[in-house]
């Protein structure tokens, strides 16, 4: 049943708070920051052809720096069920991340090695029309949320935009919107799409050094959020 007292006003702004994902973290001074600058959850990737890739034992180490309420994602792209059991089985993820071809079967399969709950990455291209994205949200039904990201080459990180407009707002209001964000655009991208949470990996970098996190970046993207959030 419904609240009578609409959630907004029962609870002041913070209800309508856009949630923030920092990606691609592999420095435990990157990861202390994202905590000081009140991100929600990290991403770390562990797919080896990404400049962004963390082994296990980094992970660890990372993860390690991270306080209680602060989600770490594990990011992967077609993985094994092996490699699914080594990461998770060692590292503390609260949740993974699918960002290849994974079918909607795979992700429940590789996650029930973890016991995990999942994200499923989509990525939309030129081509992609609204009702694909309602259709994968369909095939994808068992998925924990959406991550709406740029369909690059690579599978993705690779600080693109693609049209907000496509992302249909029954299914933005839980989704994680990604792909090309940073300080200077992720306001639009708020105020235009209204979505659970943001997510970016290049924009917070130093331009040209895939990997390396700008603090600086870091800091600015936060605060453009906060600045959208409090309109
Ligand atoms: O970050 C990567 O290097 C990466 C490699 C392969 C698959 C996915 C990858 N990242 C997934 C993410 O969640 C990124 O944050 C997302 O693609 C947005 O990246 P960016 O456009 O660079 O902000």
């Amino acid at each position: 049943m419904s609240s009578a007292v609409p959630v907004s006003s029962a609870v002041g702004p913070v209800a309508g708070r856009t949630r923030i994902k920092l990606c691609g973290l592999s420095r435990r001074a990157d990861v202390e920051l994202a905590v000081d600058l009140g991100a929600d959850a990290i991403g770390l990737v562990f797919y080896p052809p990404s400049p962004r890739s963390v082994g296990v034992a980094e992970a660890i180490d990372l993860a390690s720096a991270l306080p209680p309420f602060v989600s770490v994602v594990g990011l992967f792209v077609n993985p094994t069920a092996d490699w699914i059991g080594e990461v998770t089985s060692n590292v503390p993820l609260t949740m993974l991340q699918f960002h290849g071809d994974e079918t909607n079967a795979q992700c429940e399969q590789l996650a029930s090695v973890a016991g995990l709950p999942w994200l499923r990455a989509l990525r939309i291209g030129a081509d992609t029309r609204p009702a694909d994205l309602v259709e994968s949200a369909l095939n994808y039904a068992t998925a924990g949320g959406l991550l709406f990201d740029t369909l690059v080459e690579g599978y993705g990180g690779g600080g693109k935009t693609f049209d907000w407009s496509l992302i249909p707002a029954e299914l933005a209001r839980r989704a994680v919107l990604s792909g090309g964000l940073n300080s200077q655009n992720v306001g639009d991208a708020i105020r235009r799409v209204r979505p659970y949470a943001v997510d970016v990996s290049s924009g917070i970098e130093v331009p040209g050094a895939r990997g390396v996190k700008d603090p600086a970046r870091m800091a600015a993207f936060v605060r453009a959020v906060r600045e959208a959030d409090a309109g």
